[in-house]
């Protein structure tokens, strides 16, 4: 197991970044509400360390340690660049994910007082996951903390297997775009219980029964797609929770510990290798442009002068200093093309040998007359 992330520190001191992510009403204030009340009276020395990345909640339900809204006016930001709401989410978290290595470095600097680390994220989902700012304060996040995500689901919405199908294609492919450990939180327990929806996952045939009642032609769609959302549910984490109540805690927490471990178990590793490949392309892409700078700079005579000395005895008279005699200068053109190089350059230097030797006939006919 790979304990190292980012550039030091011990990973297993370090906090678990819990990133809430979920559909509009989904929940995820509220849960993030609670979860950090459980965190901390289950734990008063040490309570959950909060972030808010949702620029435009109006009132705040728990207390944030670092707040989106204390760095950036959504309202605004609206007026200012003439956006919609959507627009003006955006601009926002994009401002704000400037700013994401000063918030790392509070993380960094306040790990040793906390265990976990919440992060609520935008009513509308797509700004924070289809967005280029999302993405880097999700992929920054991960290679320096181990980073979990909890998908909020609304349980009591998903009752119909359509939609539910279309909630979960949604987490999967959060999933498969992040790569990160993935907790589904089935939320609003205490209104519908959740067991349907984990009997759907579990089991493809009660599921099929449930979509065969379905009229609707979307339900062909949702038959097709459910076998092949059957290998995403295989080692997907699934837990029923009330952000009302507070029911499934302990299951909740749990299912957190198992995630973390995946992260080093799974998503380090992988995160390393991509690192080293990384690294050496880097490397790879500096000693080619090593090489051709050198090639630029060496002067094309003495680039021959290996050549000329081993040809130097069978030579009568030698040309001046610096020059090769053509037939030389085009064997080693022979052996030694370069690759790549451009007609007009081979034209070029055919001009120079063509001179070089009209110069030595003149030279030669300059002698003989003496
Ligand atoms: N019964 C019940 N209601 C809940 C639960 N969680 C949230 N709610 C209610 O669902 C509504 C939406 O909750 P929010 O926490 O605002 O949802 P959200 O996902 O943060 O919403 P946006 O950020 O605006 O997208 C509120 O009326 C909550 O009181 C729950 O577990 N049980």
């Amino acid at each position: 197991m790979s304990e190292k992330v980012g550039e030091a520190g011990d990973a297993t001191l370090k906090p678990t970044a819990l990133l809430v992510m979920g559909m509009a009403g989904s929940g995820k204030t509220t849960f993030v509400q609670r979860l950090t009340a459980e965190l901390q009276m289950a734990n008063l020395q040490r309570p959950p360390y909060v972030v808010n990345l949702d620029p435009a909640v109006a009132d705040l339900q728990y207390p944030a340690n670092i707040d989106i809204r204390d760095t950036v006016n959504y309202k605004e930001v609206m007026t200012q660049y003439g956006l919609g709401p959507n627009g003006a989410i955006m601009t926002s978290l994009n401002l704000f994910s400037t700013k994401f290595d000063q918030v790392l470095s509070l993380i960094e600097k306040r790990s040793p007082d906390h265990d976990h680390v919440i992060f609520d994220t935008p009513g509308q989902i797509e700004v924070f996951t289809w967005s280029a700012s999302g993405s880097i304060i999700t992929e920054t996040l991960a290679s320096t903390v181990p980073t979990v995500i909890l998908y909020i689901m609304d349980v009591a919405k998903c009752t119909s297997p359509v939609t539910f199908m279309s909630n979960m294609m949604y987490a999967c492919s959060i999933l498969y775009k992040t790569e990160l450990p993935f907790v589904i939180v089935l939320n609003k327990s205490d209104i519908v219980n959740h067991a349907f929806a984990i009997e759907w996952m579990r089991d493809y045939e009660t599921f099929l029964d449930a979509i065969n009642q379905e009229e609707s032609y979307i339900s062909n769609l949702s038959r097709s797609l459910s076998l092949v959302l059957d290998d995403f549910y295989c080692d997907l984490k699934a837990v029923g929770f009330s952000s009302v109540t507070g029911m499934g805690m302990g299951d909740l927490m749990e299912k957190i510990t198992d995630a973390r471990k995946e992260y080093f178990d799974d998503f380090l590793p992988e995160l390393e290798r991509k690192r080293e490949k990384a690294r050496k392309r880097e490397e790879e892409r500096k000693a080619e442009d090593l090489q051709r700078l050198k090639d630029d700079l060496t002067p094309s005579a003495s680039r021959y002068s290996s050549t000329r000395s081993s040809k130097a005895a069978s030579r009568k008279a030698s040309p001046p200093r610096g020059m090769i005699p053509p037939s030389e200068l085009l064997e080693y053109r022979d052996q030694n093309e370069i690759p790549g190089s451009s007609n007009s350059q081979s034209a070029k230097e055919k001009l120079e040998d063509e001179s070089f030797e009209q110069w030595i006939k003149e030279t030669r006919a300059q002698k003989n007359k003496k």
